[in-house]
């Protein structure tokens, strides 16, 4: 079975209904996704911030230490002692100083005095191996002279602090040092009269300085530090740091695209999401920001970045989500229910006027209809009860006329008595019906005598009412079965059947003659008229309708020549 109107209509408003509550609730979800990645993201900026402010001020922290061991005298002294080993005594305790230092500062790694002269030899040198402090003396002291530290720090003016670049450590005998990602700070050492004789210099190694700058950094953040060019110098997956130093390049420029403008100084800061741009940063939020590093005149830098995972974020959202997908549902099951409903509501008159328009065709019932709304549907109801009222009045009237023109087809009009047509039609069945039985059957020929001076002396009209007056009288005398017809003018025809018929007609013949000659009264008149009969009878005098009547009328002229108002026997030989 094919779907109905409301079938239909009820799926299309549930489908808008569910489209539209799906709709809402994916952007009502997806926005809140966007807000909570962009506060993140916010944040996570606001962090990185602070641990650039961190980064900056435990540097200023070293370089504080490292001006304060090249400010005491006996630094320049010891630095400038051409004859090394020289005044032993304020060497060792300024060793002791420098010792201290290494021991309240678990973080650096080395803690030097370094001459001017002889190529640079370390005077006092501190190394941390694991959790032992080591002091470095004698021959195993080494010359630095050509290290930039030494030699550009040399160049400084007093009270200014050098910040080499974070690189491997590659320098011979530094024990847990060696081979491991290290800074240095170093600071000129000043005699009084502003002679520069010697650095000191504090190794931190990076591990120590990062955990230091993200002691508080909350779980599940991730930091990273590139070098001015972008190399990484801290990644969490170590194998991607410092890859310049095993040549090769792993530049944060390559994995996320979006850092390029930290290093041809268009920005300070960049962010990058997972969420929009899932191709680089897949389930994650970064937020990278350009530091600056070591002396103002070099404008150095480095870039921090921390990561979040995207989960994280958005897990606030999921019960959002959850709730969504709850609403939507609810929605949904409310927009089916109401679309069922509406769809009712709106398709019921249109099934009353489909059942009424239906019942008028097959039966020409005429059904209730929404004839009371005020809307289109009522007006189209209105209209439609006002056209089948019509069509009906139309078919019954046209029923009505169609049944009197079929009277009038197999009736005589001014008498009501069956036809010619219809008298033949109805001896030629009883022909068919009496021809087995061998019953016989009599037709009467009937005739007015001088009707046509009724017609000349008292008019049309009283000729008329004759005629009417014959008809009923004809019928009167005659039984019910019997067959009683105008041929035409003032000509009657009956059939008679029955058993003993040959007996029985002259007495009913003489019957209709009485009843014809009793007097009629008509337009204020008296009169009387006669008839002639003539008699055929089947099968003795004919077989078909056509002989029967010819020889019943035969029979009539005998009996108008035999003086009229007489019954005449159809004889052969005439
Ligand atoms: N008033 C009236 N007259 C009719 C009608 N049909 C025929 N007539 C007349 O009936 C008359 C019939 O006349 P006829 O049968 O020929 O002659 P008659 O005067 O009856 O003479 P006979 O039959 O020889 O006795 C004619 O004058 C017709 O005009 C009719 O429907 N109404």
């Amino acid at each position: 079975m094919r779907p109905g109107l409301t079938v239909k209509l009820s799926v299309l408003l549930a489908c808008i209904g569910i489209l539209a509550s799906g709709v809402t609730g994916y952007y009502a979800y997806s926005t809140n996704q966007s807000l909570l990645v962009n506060e993140a993201e916010r944040n996570l900026l606001t962090s990185t911030e602070l641990l650039s402010q961190r980064l900056s001020t435990v540097l200023n922290d070293i370089a504080a230490d490292a001006l304060t061991l090249a400010d005491m005298p006996s630094s320049a002294k010891v630095a400038g002692l051409d004859d090394l080993p020289g005044d032993d005594a304020a060497k060792e305790r300024l060793a002791q100083v420098f010792g201290t230092v290494m021991r309240l500062h678990p973080q650096y790694a080395q803690v030097r005095l370094i001459s001017r002269q002889q190529f640079g030899l370390e005077q006092i040198r501190f190394d941390r191996d694991g959790d032992r402090l080591v002091r470095v003396t004698g021959s195993q002291l080494q010359e630095k002279g050509h290290f930039p530290y030494v030699f550009e720090t040399l160049a400084l003016a007093p009270g200014r602090v050098y910040v080499s670049p974070i690189t491997v450590n590659h320098e011979q005998g530094a024990h847990s040092a060696e081979g491991a990602p290290t800074l240095r700070l170093a600071t000129p050492v000043v005699t009084p009269a502003g002679s520069v004789v010697g650095v000191v210099v504090i190794n931190v190694r990076l591990k120590s300085l990062l955990d230091a700058v993200q002691s508080d950094l909350p779980a599940g953040h991730q930091l990273y530090l590139t070098n001015e060019w972008g190399d990484f110098l801290a990644h969490p997956n170590p194998a991607m740091t410092f890859g310049f130093d095993k040549g090769r390049r792993l530049l944060v420029q390559d994995s996320y695209e979006q850092t390029r403008p930290l290093f041809d100084k268009t920005r300070t800061s960049v962010l990058v999401n997972g969420l929009d741009d899932p191709q680089r940063a897949k389930g994650q939020i970064l937020a990278f920001v350009r530091t600056p590093f070591g002396l103002p005149e070099n404008h150095q830098f480095v870039v921090l970045g921390l990561a979040r995972p995207l989960e994280d974020v958005l897990r606030g959202g999921k019960s959002l989500g959850e709730s969504t997908i709850q609403m939507v549902l609810a929605f949904s099951l409310l927009s089916i229910v109401l679309a069922v409903v509406f769809s009712r509501a709106l398709t019921r008159p249109l099934q009353m006027l489909t059942h009424a328009a239906t019942s008028f065709q097959t039966r020409h019932a005429l059904e209730a209809l929404p004839v009371t709304r005020t809307d289109e549907i009522g007006v189209l109801a209105r209209c439609f009860d006002q056209m089948r009222k019509e069509l009906k009045s139309h078919m019954e009237k046209m029923s009505q006329n169609q049944q009197e023109l079929r009277h009038l087809a197999h009736h005589d009009s001014l008498t009501g008595l069956p036809n010619r047509m219809q008298f033949f039609h109805q001896i030629e069945r009883a022909i068919e019906a009496v021809a087995e039985s061998g019953l016989q059957l009599a037709v009467l020929f009937i005739d007015l005598d001088h009707f046509k001076q009724i017609n000349d002396q008292m008019g049309h009209a009283v000729g008329d009412q004759v005629l009417i007056v014959v008809a009923q009288r004809l019928r009167s005398a005659l039984r019910g079965e019997d067959v009683v017809a105008r041929l035409g003018g003032d000509e009657f025809i009956v059939l008679i059947k029955g058993p003993g018929i040959v007996t029985e007609v002259p007495v009913i013949a003489a019957k209709i003659l009485s009843a014809l000659n009793e007097d009629i009264m008509t337009h204020g008149r008296r009169l009387q008229v006669c008839a002639s009969i003539g008699i055929s009878l089947f099968p003795d005098d004919g077989v078909t309708a056509e002989e029967l009547v010819l020889r019943a009328d035969s029979a009539m002229y005998k009996a108008k020549v035999n003086g009229r108002y007489t019954f005449a026997r159809y004889q052969a030989a005439e």
